[in-house]
């Protein structure tokens, strides 16, 4: 008979926080049979998708903030009072909810979550996806029974031990569909080379824009390529109608499907989109986000570029010449992928976490 096993998790806003926990979620599930608690930002993606996400959970929304910068500002006052009465509210519920250990994928939720499981002494484990970890995880790290990392570079961010450290790739979901499935699904041939254009879960005007251009390129110059679009929540489907050979989505809930049968994928620099390009072996060509806290984004698209499966364009050198010359040349190297995932990050987690329990 399988093991029970109680798991609460935080970690939302963005998808780049909430699919890793979706991806331990179910590799925990192949070993145990597990009730879950999810700690959800209210109204926002990880809100919106958990219960289709984990079956029979149960949704704990909670009405947070994250601190404005810089950290002095006045406002922090408030949103930090707040936080502590959350803290209060979180901790009836993990005590009612007694679970065995509580997993975190940071973000400002993560404080009154694992500040209240701490005070309770449940067992936290803690996940970074970025390469330069956010303030969250960096605070709470010192809680936490271990700190999974998903580059070995961030290690020396945290204020811990070395051996509280585990270096073990970030969390992909485990994609079950082929290249032919999917392609006919989208009405296109799956002998043509496939693209994916993403801008992370909450979409990019500037990667909006440029892969307009892009298509105008494509449509007078060749060669044959298939795009699926996901353009967040703009939409911007009247401008696409000329190119046949472009699917526009505002959001695709299995996204890493087409991520992992993808030719190339162009995409910004957040941590999950680049985990999921390099554990499916698809190549990325990433202009990462200059906006993002101690610009991590370039720091993750990097390290994927140095890992052979990427190459960083930065803002300033993102023109449609560029993005098309790098495309054809990459698509010109590849040869059509299978649909192994050769590395699986989220069993490392599992197995660390089924060690100390
Ligand atoms: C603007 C912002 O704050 N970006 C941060 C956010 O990115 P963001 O949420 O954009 O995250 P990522 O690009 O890292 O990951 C997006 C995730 O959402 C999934 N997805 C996306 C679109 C869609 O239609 N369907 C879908 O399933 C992708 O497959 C991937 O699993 O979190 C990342 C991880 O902490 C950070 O590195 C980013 O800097």
């Amino acid at each position: 008979m399988r093991k029970n096993l109680k798991v609460a998790f935080c970690g939302g806003g963005t998808g780049g926080h909430y699919y890793p926990a979706i991806a331990v979620y179910q590799e925990l599930s192949k070993r145990f049979d597990i009730e879950a608690l999810y700690f959800t930002i209210a109204g926002r993606l990880d809100d919106k998708n958990v219960e289709q996400d984990i079956p029979r959970v149960k949704r704990i929304p909670l009405k947070v903030k994250g601190l404005r910068r810089p950290l002095a500002h006045p406002e922090n006052f408030f949103r930090v009072l707040s936080h502590l009465r959350t803290s209060s509210k979180v901790k009836k519920i993990l005590k009612d909810f007694n679970p065995d250990l509580v997993f975190s994928t940071g973000g400002y939720i993560s404080y009154p979550v694992v500040k209240a499981a701490h005070t309770l002494g449940i067992p936290i484990y803690i996940h970074e996806q970025n390469s330069i970890p956010g303030i969250a995880n960096k605070k709470l790290s010192v809680f936490a029974r271990k700190v999974f990392v998903s580059f070995s570079e961030s290690a020396d961010y945290f204020p811990v031990p070395k051996d509280k450290i585990i270096v073990s790739g970030n969390p992909v979901r485990k994609p079950v569909k082929n290249r032919e499935e999917l392609l006919n699904q989208l009405g296109f041939d799956p002998k043509t080379p496939f693209v994916v254009i993403t801008g992370g879960s909450l979409g990019s005007d500037l990667l909006n824009k440029l892969a307009l251009s892009l298509y105008s390129k494509i449509l007078e110059h060749g060669p044959n390529i298939n795009f699926l679009h996901i353009t967040g929540n703009e939409n911007i489907s009247a401008k696409l109608n000329e190119f046949p050979f472009v699917i526009e989505k505002a959001y695709e809930p299995e996204l890493h499907e087409y991520i992992n049968i993808a030719d190339a994928v162009i995409a910004r620099g957040g941590a999950t989109t680049i985990a999921e390009i390099l554990n499916y072996k698809s190549f990325g060509i990433i202009i990462p986000w200059e906006g993002a806290a101690e610009n991590h984004q370039y720091y993750n698209a990097v390290s994927l570029e140095k890992q052979g499966q990427g190459c960083v364009i930065l803002e300033s050198a993102a023109t449609p010449e560029k993005i098309y010359s790098t495309l054809v040349t990459t698509l010109k190297r590849m040869s059509f992928k299978n649909n192994e995932v050769f590395r699986n990050p989220a069993r490392v987690i599992v197995e660390h976490v089924v060690r100390e329990e």
